[in-house]
């Protein structure tokens, strides 16, 4: 009698951090749809959907958007070693919190993407898909990232996505193109 042994495809995390109206969930489903087309098994993590149901009740203070990003690492962790490709657009505004899910990764030795949507500002304020910008302007919102609240831009990230000068496809060209150069894809 053989025994059939199988190989499990390589997963990893692609991390998209950035403000709100940056580009993230675009970039993320169009990388998703690619990567299937490829024949990849690919989650999107998407932000919002996550607020819904596995950190419903959590708001925007420090502490519970650390809670969320742990809780969103744990989950795309849990995915990546198991061979999935867990494309995660999540603003993740804190250093340290991003810092504690690459390390986790990194005990469990799965490949960790951390890609930078640097749109500035002023482009996401204009673009402002949910109307968040505006709701601040208008007194209607407090603490909204990279306006009354903070974000700390990665000081090292594996790829900085400037949306303002490329098409969504040439960022995920890139994206593809560090995944390929690691022999993820
Ligand atoms: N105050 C404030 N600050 C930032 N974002 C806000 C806020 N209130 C609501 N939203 C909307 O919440 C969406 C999900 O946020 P995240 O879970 O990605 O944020 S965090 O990582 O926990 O900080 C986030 O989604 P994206 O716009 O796709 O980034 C926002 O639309
Ligand atoms: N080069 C680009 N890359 C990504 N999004 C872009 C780009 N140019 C314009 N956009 C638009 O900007 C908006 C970004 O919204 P979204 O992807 O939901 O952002 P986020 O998930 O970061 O909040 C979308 O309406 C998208 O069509």
């Amino acid at each position: 009698m053989t025994t059939a042994t199988t190989t499990r495809p390589q997963g990893a995390t692609i991390w998209l951090t950035g403000l709100p109206s940056s580009g993230k969930t675009t970039v993320a489903r169009a990388l998703a749809g690619r990567l299937r087309s490829e024949g990849h098994r690919v989650e999107v993590l998407d932000g919002d959907e996550i607020r819904r149901f596995l950190s419903a009740g959590l708001g925007f203070s420090r502490e519970d958007r650390n809670t969320n990003v742990q809780r969103i690492g744990l989950v795309a962790e849990i995915l990546a070693r198991n061979g999935i490709l867990a494309v995660v657009p999540v603003i993740a505004p804190y250093a340290d919190s991003r810092e504690a899910v690459r390390k986790r990764h990194a005990t469990s030795d799965t490949p960790y993407l951390e890609v930078h949507v640097a749109t500035p500002v002023e482009v996401c304020r204009e673009r402002d898909v949910k109307g968040l910008y505006a709701r601040q302007a208008a007194g209607q919102l407090k603490g909204l990232t990279g306006v009354d609240d903070p974000y700390e831009p990665p000081v090292d990230p594996d790829l900085v996505l400037e949306t303002r000068h490329r098409t969504p496809v040439e960022s995920v060209a890139s994206v593809h193109a560090v995944l390929a150069a690691r022999g993820l894809v």
